[in-house]
């Protein structure tokens, strides 16, 4: 008989990335400096395109987005922290918890540069993705 349990953890499982940025006035789309939604998917392909280097040694493709939800607005002058959690592992499928929090912005009432951490965060941005990296060679 094994020492070994019947079934082992995959050690991808729960691996989490994060990325921060700062939300330049370049990005600013709408009415109020606010930012488009699509920029913050943008950046949850670059958050899963590390999981995919980390995981498996290729920046790998993204198939499907899920659950998208836009629960708060994201401004120019934003840093946003962005991440991945590896929550199922298929044969080349991977699926991933994304989050986008708020965790620091402009405060123009205070002055033109005037900013503050926001705490605790807000959570701006979640959604779930699949990654497809290639068959292993
Ligand atoms: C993270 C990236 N670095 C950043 C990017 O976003 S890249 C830009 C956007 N994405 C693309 O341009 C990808 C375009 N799509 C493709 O090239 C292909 O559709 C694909 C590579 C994603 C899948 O094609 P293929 O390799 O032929 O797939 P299959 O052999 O049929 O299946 C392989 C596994 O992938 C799962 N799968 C396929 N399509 C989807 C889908 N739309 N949604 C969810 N899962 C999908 C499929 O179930 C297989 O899973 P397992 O291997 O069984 O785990």
């Amino acid at each position: 008989m094994s020492d070994q349990p019947a079934t082992e953890k995959d050690p991808r499982l729960g691996l989490t990335v994060t990325h921060r940025r700062y939300v330049s006035y370049a990005e600013a789309h709408y009415a109020g400096h606010l930012v488009a939604g699509g920029y913050v998917l943008g950046l949850f392909g670059d958050v899963a395109t590390e999981v995919c280097i980390r995981t498996d040694g290729d920046e790998g493709l993204l198939a499907s987005y899920a659950e998208v939800r836009f629960l708060a607005p994201v401004h120019a002058g934003d840093v946003l922290e962005v991440s991945a959690t590896v929550v199922r592992v298929g044969n080349r499928s991977r699926d991933l918890d994304l989050g986008a929090r708020v965790v620091a912005r402009g405060e123009p009432g205070r002055g033109e540069s005037a900013a503050g951490v926001v705490e605790p965060a807000t959570v701006a941005v979640t959604a779930r993705a699949t990654v497809v990296v290639p068959p292993t060679r």
